[in-house]
């Protein structure tokens, strides 16, 4: 069965660009309910460990740099079959390849830069949830 909890932030790209109530909107008005929410950004470290798994990829540097170079969104999202439709509502990584009235095409940057993340799996939303939020931030 498939959970009902994933895990986004809104990417430093899309803060600076001023669409975090744009997509704010966007995710409410696909039915996704706030289940937590912040404001906040990542250190280096934190961008190391929560990217941990692209350490090899060639652009893990980069990645780590754009995550930690300025405010970010946090959230927790509920919804059914939340980590498989917040990713049909995102889109493809690249916003070139990404649907018509997707997040990532709508206000994505580029490949790098895009606007928003998905968690991947049930497993990875709940240890990407815990890695941003103590339990009584989570409602
Ligand atoms: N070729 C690339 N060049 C630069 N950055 C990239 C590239 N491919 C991926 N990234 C960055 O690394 C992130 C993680 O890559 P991944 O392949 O897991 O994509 P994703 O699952 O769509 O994204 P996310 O995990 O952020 O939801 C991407 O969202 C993007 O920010």
């Amino acid at each position: 069965m498939s959970g009902k909890i994933t895990f986004t932030m809104i990417k430093p790209d899309a803060v600076a660009d001023g669409h975090i109530g744009a997509i704010l909107g966007k995710i409410s008005e696909a039915g996704f309910k706030i289940k937590a929410l912040k404001l906040t950004q990542l250190t280096v470290a934190d961008a190391k460990k929560f990217y941990e798994v692209h350490a090899e990829r060639p652009f893990y540097g980069e990645l780590v740099d754009f995550m930690s170079s300025g405010p970010i969104v946090a959230a927790v999202l509920e919804n059914e079959n939340a980590v498989e439709s917040f990713r049909t509502l995102i889109g493809a990584t690249n916003p070139a390849d990404a649907a018509e009235g997707t997040i990532r095409k709508m206000f994505a940057r580029s490949i790098g830069e895009n606007a928003v993340h998905g968690s991947d799996s049930d497993e990875n939303a709940l240890l990407e949830a815990s890695f941003h939020f103590a339990g009584k931030e989570i409602f």
